[in-house]
């Protein structure tokens, strides 16, 4: 089976709420996509779509070009981790799986592998009941990787992870990816997915608000904005805000600059006497990217239809 995602024209109404309202990306082989929106916005929605649990009012949800409930073996397809308090707190980690395994007709010596995989083969034989919500987290990871899916599906998987869980649920994502697979994460933080997803898809009210590459994300917000260190913070503002720049401070010695070249900031800087060091492009970070995505989101709901903003 394609290791592909595709939501199209998705619409699904609850009662008074409509939770989807037309939405429509694609997540593809080899790639981490975050799937990235606020509270409520309809993230665990479309994945309960996609894997059969909700049934959507129009539009469609294939894995690899067809319906999960139209899969056979659907298991060894699609994993997935939608809830990871969604197991049996008497059974220890490795008899939950074994549980599982026996029902695809997997076998001891893959549940020890999977437990190997995630980091939980010390912690096998402990009671899951008295796990820590990031080994649950881990745990949960374990069994959609059961019978080595192509696809997964993984809704907030960084949730109570300590700093170590993080660095090793990046890689994780990482290699899942170079392994061809197509993963969908969902997180409500851009900063948690920094170093692990390549794509992500934006939503907002159940609507796509942006699908892109975390590359073209980055490079539109940090676009016209130069990075620049100094000792005379509070004059160096003065000076650029008096020449039209738009300045942010970024650190106790640090600022961003937009609407002026570095060429430009230099010579205003230079001609004022303000002392200055490390004039560089600014690089925004994904969290950055976010923001200005909002920000754009809202104020295009704001304006209508494609009024200029000021300054442009
Ligand atoms: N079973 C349900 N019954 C009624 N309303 C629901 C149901 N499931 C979701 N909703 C509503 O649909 C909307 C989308 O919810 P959803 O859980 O998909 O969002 P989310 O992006 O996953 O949010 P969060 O980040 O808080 O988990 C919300 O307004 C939610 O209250």
């Amino acid at each position: 089976m394609e290791a592909t995602i595709e939501v199209s024209g998705a619409r699904k109404r609850f009662g008074q709420t409509l939770a989807l309202d037309g939405l429509t990306f694609s997540v593809r082989p080899g790639e981490v996509t975050g799937f990235l929106g606020p509270n409520g916005a309809g993230k665990s929605t479309t994945m309960r779509a996609i894997l059969g649990l909700d049934a959507l009012d129009e539009g469609t949800a294939l894995v690899g070009g067809r319906r999960y409930p139209s899969l056979t073996r659907p298991l060894g397809h699609v994993g997935s981790l939608l809830d990871a308090g969604a197991l049996q707190p008497s059974r220890s980690a490795r008899n939950h799986l074994l549980w599982l395994a026996h029902s695809q007709g997997l076998g001891a010596a893959r549940v020890d592998a999977v437990l190997a995989l995630v980091g939980l083969d010390s912690a096998a034989r402990r009671h899951a009941g008295g796990f820590s919500l990031g080994m649950r987290q881990r745990l949960g990871i374990a069994a959609a990787m059961l019978a080595d899916p192509p696809i997964l599906l993984l809704d907030e998987p960084f949730n109570g992870l300590d700093p170590d869980g993080f660095v090793w649920m990046r890689g994780f994502l990482r290699s899942l990816a170079a392994e061809g697979r197509a993963v969908l994460v969902s997180s409500h933080l851009m900063s948690e997915l920094e170093g692990s997803a390549t794509h992500v898809v934006v939503i907002g009210r159940g609507r796509l608000v942006t699908e892109a590459t975390v590359a073209e994300l980055i490079a539109r917000a940090s676009n016209g904005w130069v990075a620049l260190r100094t000792s005379a913070r509070e004059q160096a503002m003065a000076v650029l805000a008096g020449a039209g720049a738009t300045v942010a401070v970024t650190g106790p010695d640090a600022l961003t600059v937009q609407g002026m070249s570095g060429e430009q900031v230099a010579q205003a800087l230079g001609a004022a006497a303000v002392p200055f060091a490390e004039l560089s492009p600014h690089r925004a970070s994904l969290e950055e990217a976010y923001m200005e995505l909002t920000r754009e989101a809202v104020e295009y709901r704001a304006q209508g239809v494609s009024a200029p903003t000021a300054g442009e």
